[in-house]
């Protein structure tokens, strides 16, 4: 089983007479998501948060701030990373990738893109859903509102996982973890 994280920052857009965004003070204020354009790998070409696999012996949380630094450039203390979601991604029954899923209005640098990722804010209510996993619209409008959620996502058909079939889900919303990462 393959552990996994993504981070979602979030920032609030200039007002009139702003020149400039500015982190939000808490997700309800927040009107903007930083996404990634994926230029490899899994999801290559589709849109999703900075995130990737877990390496070596760091924790969820290690992992999200290394991902989202190395993809996109941002600095994240990792006390100030929220833990949104937990979402188990089943393929032909098994569990394939286990992924933490955090949110965070707390960061420091611009983006930038990388050899993996392309960064883009996005207007939260404008996300490009259709340009995404076909899971991603079932959760991310909540977590993006600030709730909590525990997922399962069944796929069919063997791999990559990008490939197979988007076939069943579960949600339960409103969670408490009892690990926050
Ligand atoms: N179904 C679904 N919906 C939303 N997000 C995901 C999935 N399946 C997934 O695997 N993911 C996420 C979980 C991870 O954040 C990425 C996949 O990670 P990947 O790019 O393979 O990991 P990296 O460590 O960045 O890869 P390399 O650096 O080794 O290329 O997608």
């Amino acid at each position: 089983m393959i552990e996994a994280t993504l981070c979602f920052p979030l920032r609030t857009s200039p007002g009139d007479g702003e020149s400039e965004s500015q982190p939000a003070d808490d997700v309800s204020e927040a009107d903007e998501v930083l996404l990634i354009e994926k230029r490899r790998g899994l999801g290559d070409g589709w849109y999703n948060g900075p995130g990737g696999k877990l390496e070596g012996d760091e924790t969820p949380r290690e992992c999200a701030v290394r991902e989202t630094h190395e993809e996109v450039g941002l600095e994240i203390d990792p006390a100030d990373l929220e833990k949104a979601g937990e979402l188990t991604f089943l393929l032909d029954g098994e569990v394939h990738t286990f992924c933490h899923v955090f949110r965070t209005t707390a960061f420091r640098g611009e983006p930038r893109p990388s050899e993996e990722a392309r960064p883009e804010w996005v207007g939260v209510e404008e996300v490009p859903y259709d340009r995404m996993w076909e899971d991603d619209r079932l959760w991310l409008p909540g977590v993006l509102e600030g709730r909590t959620i525990a997922g399962e996502f069944a796929f069919s058909g063997g791999e990559p996982l990008d490939e197979a079939e988007f076939v069943r889900h579960d949600l339960e919303w409103d969670i408490s973890f009892t690990d926050d990462g």
